[in-house]
């Protein structure tokens, strides 16, 4: 809908609004057209509002062309009226133009301002939302980086009811306004969410965000080109009812001192777990550890004088003032909360604090049921491979069927050692074979459940990180050895594994299973099918498919 406004005549009494045909059932609405206040106290008044997903929309605004409407609107009564453009009745209908005239007594255009204002944000809202914008600051104003897809709800596994209660609080929060206003406390809450890396903070927030319709604002205070000026401009412009999302927030006032790698990885893993004697994989740590603490003085100096830096102060004074935008969630992620100014995190500014920890074994059940678990058809378990043979399972046994096989791959699952990312990373490799991602999950946990890549690229050469039953090893294939070697997946020497692992029955020994680093102290399960299986999905896996 275009709002055209008659020129050359002060203060209009009507204005005419032409109701476009949508071209390829897309809208087109001319955003300038339209004032935007960004401190408007809806808030949505976003120029955002016009994006992609939302110009599918196809607005249904035509009265009848023969009766005059009248409504009501801020005590002024305006009409509406459609008329033709006078195009002949033998014009194809795609030609014809039609034009919604609408006219009020005594007012200014200013009221029509309004009415499509208010129109067209009630009728946004009451569009189920697809996708979620995400903006970051450039030049000093937010610019919309990307449109991300919604992330479902229920795709987030988290422990003791952790994300009903928070939707509970933040839903409860954006209805409670007048409440707020009433008490003179700023509308405004704020969540700290800290813990293990990959334990689903960032993809809380999105699903979050997506739940609520709100858009995602997000803000690096680590950033070389944000001092405390523009980050208090940003606030301000911040729209209310929207995330504003700081990441890793220990990272930005001091220089990151991380744990050493090897403290990292006990607590990923158990000491029966992680007790390794690997020597090569200790080595590695310790370079590892090495480069991360060094101090590397040219490049820190460079990222100290490269450009403003925003201090302690002039967050909190941004955060606080009460031009900082009403209504925004604010949420601070951090791995390391000890590391986080207590200013930072005192009520008022991070209300909630909420700690991720590793997945239980409920979460690793739950993460692996919903992986297998068809999106169309939740009582539906897609391809199950079972005799080779791949079926597309329909009855709800098969649900009770996959609710068991979970229990058995989170039993292998030590509980609070592995990240919830690092489950899904390994349920990947099995993507259509529960069965093979049950058999063989113990070799996995037993490897150090993949820390690192399991194939890596470098120099032209395909290396693969396998475990083997004398220890860890792995083997390596020029890029067309395994590209080139397509016609075995059953077992042949000439497999792009370097034809290791075959036992003499001609089954695949256990360590050859994609299964990461460490020592992997591999028995032989005895089931070749299983495995055959598990290095047919990880082969296709390295060839991109
Ligand atoms: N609780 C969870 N439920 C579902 N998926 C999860 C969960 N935790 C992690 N994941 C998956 O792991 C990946 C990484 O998760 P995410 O980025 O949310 O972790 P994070 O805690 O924000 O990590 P970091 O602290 O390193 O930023 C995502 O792809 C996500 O799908």
């Amino acid at each position: 809908m275009e709002a055209v406004y008659p020129t050359g005549r002060a203060a209009p009494r009507h204005i005419s609004l032409a109701a476009r045909r949508p071209r390829n059932n897309r809208r087109n609405i001319p955003s300038r057209h339209l004032r935007h206040d960004p401190y408007d106290s809806e808030g949505d008044e976003h120029e955002s509002d016009y994006d992609d997903e939302q110009k599918d929309a196809v607005l249904h605004a035509e009265p009848s062309s023969t009766i005059n409407q009248y409504i009501q609107f801020q005590n002024r009564t305006i009409t509406f009226q459609v008329k033709d453009d006078g195009l002949s009745s033998f014009s194809l209908p795609m030609n014809q133009k039609k034009w919604l005239v609408t006219s009020t007594f005594l007012g200014t255009h200013d009221i029509f301002t309004s009415l499509i204002q208010t129109a067209r944000r009630e009728y946004l809202a009451s569009l189920p939302k697809r996708a979620i914008s995400i903006y970051s600051p450039e030049h000093g104003s937010w610019y919309k980086k990307s449109t991300r897809t919604m992330r479902p709800w229920d795709s987030i596994i988290l422990p003791d009811g952790i994300k009903e209660w928070l939707l509970d609080d933040a839903s409860e929060f954006l209805a409670e306004k007048d409440f707020y206003a009433e008490r003179g406390v700023p509308h405004r809450r704020g969540y700290l969410l800290y813990g293990e890396p990959g334990s689903g903070k960032s993809s809380l927030i999105s699903a979050l965000a997506a739940r609520l319709k709100l858009d995602i604002y997000i803000v690096n205070i680590g950033g070389r080109y944000l001092d405390d000026d523009t980050l208090m401009n940003l606030m301000q412009d911040c729209p209310s009812r929207c995330i504003l999302l700081m990441e890793d927030i220990d990272c930005a006032f001091k220089k990151r001192n991380l744990p050493s790698a090897r403290a990292r990885h006990t607590t990923h893993h158990d000491d029966s777990v992680s007790s390794s004697t690997d020597k090569d994989q200790e080595g590695e740590d310790a370079k590892k550890e090495r480069e991360e603490t060094e101090y590397r003085p040219e490049r820190d100096d460079m990222f100290q004088n490269s450009g403003p830096t925003i201090t302690l102060s002039g967050l909190l004074n941004a955060l606080d003032r009460v031009a900082s935008s009403e209504g925004r969630l604010l949420f601070c992620t951090t791995n390391w909360k000890d590391k986080i100014d207590p200013a930072l995190c005192r009520p008022g500014r991070c209300d909630v604090w909420i700690e991720f920890k590793h997945a239980t074994h409920v979460q690793a059940r739950d993460l692996f049921v919903h992986f297998y678990r068809s999106r169309s058809n939740p009582t539906t378990s897609i391809d199950i491979i079972k005799n080779n043979q791949s079926i597309l399972s329909t009855k709800h046994e098969d649900d009770a069927e996959l609710l068991a096989l979970g229990e058995r791959f989170a039993s292998a699952i030590p509980q609070d050692t592995v990240s919830a990312s690092a489950l899904q990373g390994y349920l990947i490799r099995f993507k259509r074979d529960p069965h093979a991602a049950v058999e063989v999950v113990r070799h996995w946990v037993e490897s150090g459940c993949g820390q690192g890549p399991t194939i890596s690229i470098k120099d032209g050469k395909v290396q693969e990180r396998v475990v083997d039953e004398g220890g860890s090893s792995s083997s390596e294939e020029t890029m067309n050895g395994v590209l080139d070697n397509k016609e075995d997946t059953h077992g042949s020497p000439r497999d792009g594994f370097g034809g290791k692992g075959i036992l003499p029955n001609g089954d695949r020994k256990v360590g050859y299973i994609p299964n990461g680093w460490g020592n992997g102290n591999a028995t032989n399960h005895g089931n070749g099918n299983i495995i055959r299986r598990a290095r047919t999905h990880f082969r296709s896996l390295s060839r991109g498919k």
